[in-house]
């Protein structure tokens, strides 16, 4: 299937000489959501900065729903709707003017019904009236991604969607984006919360550095490189980890009534037979275990380390 973005040897260094973008290629697939996961300063809003046209490429082509973003810009732009990271909203307007607006500043036709529509959606349709500045700071957060969508477009980026957003409006957005995903959007979110990425998205693109480090279906991504965590609730609590366990990294956890024991899924031996056995020998019983895939988190780690003493 033809990618809905096709990203290809995408450079871009900025006056200052830094490099926040180092040959990146990458297809979005249509219809899919895509987390693309990175620390502070990867480069994550400069790539979609670039894709949306705020900022020009150092070298390579993008292009979206087949236009050339530089090219054609105008047609590469109608196809996209951006949630950027700051809120900026013309906040003496109402909730209905701003975004009837928007709609109007990609040169589309009025559809009133298609504003009420995502008003309605995104649970703004009674505060249409309102006007922006009185609005608490999740309702203006749900004005942006309105003013995003209000020129239907195929594409919708949302930069750190749910950053400073509280848990339960955090839950909103995500059921929200799953909609839309439904509706046929497609989403490229960034984040740097690993459980957002882990909760929503289909394939996972984690970027470092200015470097696109790895792109992957979720699940492989957390089958390949994950581990697994072993837990034995145990009869008798422990104090200390005896000597004799000390060839296996085990942790005690729960006041000393879980060991834990992390392995790995590939590995030719996961060590948890000779363990068992060796608790046997010393008679340290258990009431039940459990194991547990490694967290997105765990693994999302590892892969950006930055050994102690190197620059970021
Ligand atoms: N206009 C600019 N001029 C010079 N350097 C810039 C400019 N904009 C961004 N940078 C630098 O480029 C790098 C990437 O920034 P970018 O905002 O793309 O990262 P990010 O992954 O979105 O980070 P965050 O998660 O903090 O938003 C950073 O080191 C940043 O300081």
């Amino acid at each position: 299937m033809q990618p809905i973005i096709s990203i290809s040897n995408l450079t871009k260094t900025y006056k200052s000489g830094h490099q926040a973008l180092k040959r990146v290629d990458l297809d979005i697939r249509k219809g899919e959501i895509f987390a693309l996961l990175g620390p502070n300063g990867a480069g994550k809003t400069t790539m979609i900065s670039i894709i949306c046209g705020i900022v020009n490429p150092s070298s390579g082509t993008v292009t979206a729903d087949g236009h050339d973003i530089v090219r054609d810009f105008r047609a590469a732009r109608t196809k996209i709707g951006l949630v950027p990271q700051e809120l900026h909203t013309d906040s003496f307007e109402t909730v209905m003017a701003t975004v009837t607006f928007s709609r109007g500043l990609f040169g589309k036709a009025p559809h009133p019904a298609h504003i009420e529509k995502i008003l309605k959606d995104l649970s703004l349709w009674e505060k249409r009236n309102t006007k922006i500045q009185e609005l608490s700071g999740g309702m203006k957060r749900r004005v942006m991604i309105a003013k995003a969508l209000s020129h239907e477009p195929q594409i919708l980026f949302l930069d750190e969607p749910t950053a400073g957003v509280d848990v339960e409006l955090r839950r909103d957005m995500w059921g929200l984006v799953r909609e839309l995903r439904e509706s046929g959007v497609t989403i490229i979110l960034t984040t740097h919360y690993i459980e957002e990425a882990e909760e929503m998205a289909d394939r996972i693109g984690v970027i470092t550095k200015g470097e696109l480090i790895l792109v992957e279906d979720k699940s492989v991504l957390m089958q390949k490189l994950g581990r697994k965590t072993l837990t034995l609730n145990l009869s008798e609590p422990m104090t200390t980890i005896p000597a004799e366990l000390g060839e296996w990294a085990l942790t005690l956890k729960a006041d000393g009534n879980e060991l834990e024991y992390v392995f790995d899924t590939n590995a030719e031996r996961t060590g948890i037979p000779s363990l068992l056995r060796r608790m046997s020998d010393l008679g340290i019983a258990f009431k039940d275990l459990n194991t547990r895939q490694s967290s997105l988190e765990e693994i999302f780690v590892n892969l950006v380390h930055t050994p102690a003493g190197e620059a970021s």
